[in-house]
């Protein structure tokens, strides 16, 4: 993504998202179509930022084509995986390149803001992620990670202390901290609730991940170990206990794909530097809910490079 490019996306990226929330939160529920009728603000706005994003996603597709054209598109990436099955239309594929930068822009970076956050505060966790780095980096024959920049997906998935440090983040500060759904139909939840056809349905996953009757007395400590079998192997826990990436059919799609991400990023951190957060503010950090779960004033860091 060349960088004005990339800084004109995220901004209009932001502009749409608040103005999602704000149609979303008004009392007076089509309001917005009549400011979108009208062009006023926000929806003028929006207007704008649409046009935007769809040019951005337009031209990464037009850009594929024009290398597959010309012989040089790789057939590994996302993007070719779509464009190979042939079902899709350019305009699908527009969509489902916007769709996936959306989803995994501001859910991967919330995660890795409160992650580090607590990694912070916490060296003796920040201590076994770097013995286990260490360790993996020793197996695979790359010990001090020299000459690797980066950690092959082998090496990530023998990171279990790693995984299970990051999903135990996320149960405390899930990045999609509400998650909202229309009742297609009438329905009984499992429990016999009754929910109309047209009514919205909200579960909190920050308040969730809180919940004591649901992770014991120690629900509000930072504690890995929790996700961890007795020989240290990641143990998964039902969807419909730790919905951070939703459960059911709908479902995260990019949850590995983000899983690999993060732990990725961390890694190759942890490997050469320290962080430690250097904020005046006392106390816990605030939050700001929107359709993520953000840090209010960012994260600011003291880096500390390691010596090779
Ligand atoms: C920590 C990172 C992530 C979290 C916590 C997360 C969480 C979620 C949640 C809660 C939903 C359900 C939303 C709803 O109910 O409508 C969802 C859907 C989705 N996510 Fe993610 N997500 C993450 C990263 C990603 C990434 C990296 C991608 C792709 C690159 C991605 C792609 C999608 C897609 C396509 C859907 C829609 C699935 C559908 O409606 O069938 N996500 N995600």
């Amino acid at each position: 993504m060349a960088a004005p490019q990339s800084a004109e996306f995220m901004r209009a990226f932001d502009d749409a998202q608040n103005t999602v929330l704000a149609r979303f939160n008004s009392p007076a529920k089509s309001l917005w179509r009549i400011k979108k009728f009208f062009n006023l603000e926000p929806e003028r706005r929006m207007r704008d930022a649409l046009a935007t994003i769809h040019g951005y996603a337009d031209r990464i597709v037009r850009e594929r084509r024009e290398r597959d054209a010309a012989g040089l598109a790789r057939s590994d990436d996302f993007l070719s995986r779509f464009a190979a099955g042939g079902e899709h239309s350019e305009e699908s594929l527009c969509d489902v390149v916007t769709n996936f930068l959306l989803a995994g822009r501001d859910t991967t970076s919330s995660a890795l803001t409160w992650f580090f956050w607590l990694l912070s505060s916490r060296p003796d966790v920040e201590d076994k992620i770097v013995r286990e780095i260490r360790a993996v980096r020793q197996l695979s024959g790359c010990a001090g990670g020299k000459g690797c920049a980066t950690f092959s997906f082998d090496e990530l998935r023998d990171m279990q202390y790693l995984h299970a440090a990051i999903t135990e983040s996320m149960r405390l500060y899930p990045p999609v901290p509400f998650d909202t759904h229309s009742c297609k139909e009438e329905e009984f939840l499992p429990d016999g609730t009754f929910v109309g056809k047209g009514w919205l349905v909200t579960y909190c996953a920050y308040a969730m991940g809180r919940v004591e009757d649901i992770w014991g007395a120690d629900c509000e400590e930072f504690r890995p170990e929790r996700w961890l079998d007795e020989s240290g192997m990641f143990r998964p826990e039902n969807t419909f206990k730790y919905p951070v990436f939703h459960a059911g059919p709908r479902m995260c799609l990019g949850k590995e794909m983000a899983c690999i991400q993060m732990k990725s990023i961390v890694a190759c951190v942890l490997e050469k530097f320290r962080l430690r957060y250097s904020s005046d503010a006392e106390g816990h950090p605030g939050l700001v809910v929107s359709l993520t779960l953000r840090m209010e004033g960012g994260l600011p860091m003291k880096v500390h490079q390691l010596v090779p």
